[in-house]
């Protein structure tokens, strides 16, 4: 399995230690940064985990203080489905029902030992399709008619 995965100076400390996770679970990690506590602007990393995302077809892991603006963010670019996940519920529902291919996490919201569930969670948990793929196909099919609208 491969992931992509990034953070702004927020989240630093948390994605070193999902990285580690990952990689003893024999995970090949993509980091897109940041690697030190210097400010850094979320959308730039948002950018870099997405673009990994599409073009390798993998599922990718942000963090920031919040989750909030770097999945704000990482949702503008056409093909991101990314979820915001404070509990375990919530990280398999968005892959069962919504093909999340990113998970987006708080570093001052959730605990580490929190966050280690809730992304081991989304990255064993796979789509379940069906009906859902219907749902997922107009999210889709929004996503280009408004890139028609404004481009
Ligand atoms: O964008 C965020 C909230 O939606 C993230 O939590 C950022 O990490 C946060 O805004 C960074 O704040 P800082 O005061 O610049 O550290």
């Amino acid at each position: 399995m491969e992931i992509a995965i990034g953070c702004d100076h927020a989240g630093v400390e948390v994605k070193w230690e999902i990285s580690a996770m990952l990689k003893e679970s024999g995970i090949t990690v993509y980091d897109c940064g940041t690697n030190t506590l210097a400010a850094v602007d979320y959308p730039d990393i948002a950018e870099q985990v997405a673009a990994e995302v599409l073009s390798r077809d993998i599922l990718g892991i942000l963090v920031c203080g919040t989750g909030i603006g770097i999945s704000i963010a990482a949702n503008k670019i056409p093909g991101i489905r990314a979820a915001v996940c404070t509990d375990i519920f919530t990280a398999e529902m968005c892959r069962k029902h919504n093909d999340a291919n990113i998970i987006a996490v708080g570093a001052r919201v959730s605990d580490i030992n929190n966050i280690k569930e809730i992304v081991s969670t989304f990255i064993k948990t796979d789509f379940e399709g069906g009906r859902h793929q219907i749902r997922v196909e107009k999210i889709k099919a929004l996503e280009n008619k408004f890139r028609k609208r404004c481009c």
